[in-house]
């Protein structure tokens, strides 16, 4: 395809869609390091991105495309830094969701984090590698027996209950098992989180939590303190995720301990424990702008500290589970160029060989990614493109809108930042495509943690 088919000027403007990009960014070679890590992108002198100082190039050849990469520093000082952040008063439950392995539990276990987590195989992984049941926490809107039994056997330090059935379910089960299970009870506090709303969790209209509209959550609360099976230590709420904005947390900071002081003024018990969960956003494009950990601290500490002293009561341990924010930006997709599609006047499609099944985000969210050519610099002018999978689905996008150069090419190498979250996690085999490997970097070292999928995995599952 002919480059010259791309004059320079303003061509995009009439086909720019509103509230993306309004102008190509003045330098398509530079990184923002609020999307690009601290570590985690870094371009060298010869113009390839290193990451923990190894070259995407040296990177795709010896662990193939496409691939994600991640910074064992940088997800290292993220748990130091919500664990700082929030002090010894307070717990950090690092959300398993967003990307797990056994590794990451190592990880979290040496950096002295907690970890959530939300079905049998979250949790076989957490104790697999060693992570003292006590730090755990298991979570679920439907969690079956065998995941209860599981738990309550292993010692998992609390189970958040998320229904009027669970609450029995686990009180027999732990009564079963001669044991006293510490609980939470998850609540839903009305509160409109500014997010998509399949990602928004604390609104009534959905599955998640007993509502405190109601009454529902007061009448949780007096089922469970009648059990002896179960140890009620607090109250949980988790408003949704991708939020920069603190107040949705400062209003359910304040509904919580609304509910803990009617709990003491109905029963004469003060419960000892709140969690806030998880949900801090994080920077996928240049115009995010999360807040960082402390801030979150200190938001939080002082309104739970406030609201707790204006309701008579003593201040509970707080706890908190970030997913996200602690592994989302530490990460990038590396992915091969295999074709480009020019559509004159509009916008130029770039296909790698990768897509949907390794990043769902965009396609279930309209989430908006960053991309950047790595493999080397370019001086062509600014192409408007859309970066797309290779599956059969004209959904599989990658990364919606986005300026590359003109030149950009099949076999050049394409990274998406601040994939650490909800991509691994989220990915599938759909058109039998080979799930991609998670390759650690550190010191100058590259080693996988989840190798990729072959086609013998494929055929151990399909039995014939
Ligand atoms: C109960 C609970 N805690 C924590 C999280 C982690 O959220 P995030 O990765 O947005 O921090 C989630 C997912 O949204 C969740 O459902
Ligand atoms: N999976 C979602 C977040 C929901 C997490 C679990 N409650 C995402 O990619 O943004």
């Amino acid at each position: 395809m002919s480059r010259s088919a791309h004059p320079a000027g303003p061509r995009y403007a009439d086909v720019l869609p509103e509230g993306h990009y309004t102008a190509p960014p003045a330098d398509l070679n530079a990184l923002d390091p609020r999307v690009w890590s601290r570590t985690v992108g870094r371009r060298a002198e010869d113009g390839v991105v290193t990451v923990g100082g190894i070259g995407v190039d040296r990177l795709a050849e010896e662990f193939g495309t496409p691939a994600y990469f991640l910074d064992e520093d940088d997800f290292r000082a993220r748990c130091r830094a919500w664990r700082d952040a929030f002090g010894t008063e307070a717990d950090v439950f690092y959300a398993g969701k967003a990307f797990l392995s056994r590794a990451v539990v190592r990880w979290l276990h040496e950096e002295g984090l907690n970890l959530d987590v939300c079905s049998a195989g979250e949790l076989a992984t957490a104790l697999a590698a060693g992570m003292p049941a006590e730090r755990i926490a298991l979570h679920g809107n439907n969690k079956s027996p065998e995941e209860i039994t599981r738990a309550v056997e292993a010692g998992v330090g609390r189970i958040v209950l998320d229904s009027f059935q669970e609450i029995v379910r686990v009180a027999h089960i732990a009564e079963r098992l001669g044991k006293r299970q510490r609980v939470q009870i998850r609540v839903t506090v009305g509160v409109e989180a500014h997010t998509h709303e399949f990602i928004a969790t604390a609104h009534e209209d959905q599955k998640f939590g007993l509502a405190l509209v109601g009454g529902q959550a007061a009448e949780a609360v007096r089922r469970a303190l009648k059990l002896d099976g179960l140890e009620l230590i607090g109250i949980h709420s988790h408003i949704g995720s991708q939020i920069f904005d603190t107040s949705g947390f400062e209003v359910a900071a304040h509904r919580v301990v609304g509910l803990l002081k009617e709990i003491r003024d109905e029963h004469g018990v003060e419960l000892p424990e709140i969690d806030l969960g998880g949900g801090l956003g994080i920077a996928y494009t240049s115009d995010d702008d999360p807040r960082e950990p402390h801030e979150i601290a200190r938001a939080l500490n002082d309104i739970v500290t406030r609201e707790c002293a204006a309701a008579g009561l003593a201040v509970p341990r707080l706890s908190v589970e970030p997913g996200r924010a602690i592994v989302g930006p530490t990460a990038f997709t590396l992915y091969e160029v295999g074709t480009t599609k020019e559509l004159p006047g509009l916008r130029t499609y770039v296909s790698v060989d990768g897509g949907m099944s390794d990043n769902i985000r965009t396609a279930l969210y309209d989430a908006e990614y960053s991309v950047a050519l790595v493999s080397r610099t370019s001086t062509a002018e600014p192409m408007l493109s859309r970066v797309v999978g290779k599956h059969c689905e004209s959904g599989d996008i990658v990364v919606r809108d986005a300026f590359l150069p003109a030149d950009v090419a099949p076999g050049d190498l394409l990274a998406v930042p601040a994939t650490g979250a909800y991509c691994r996690s989220m990915a599938s085999n759909y058109n039998h495509a080979l799930r991609p490997p998670v390759v650690a970097v550190k010191d100058g070292a590259a080693r996988v943690i989840v190798r990729r999928e072959t086609e013998e995995d494929l055929f151990r599952l399909d039995v014939g």
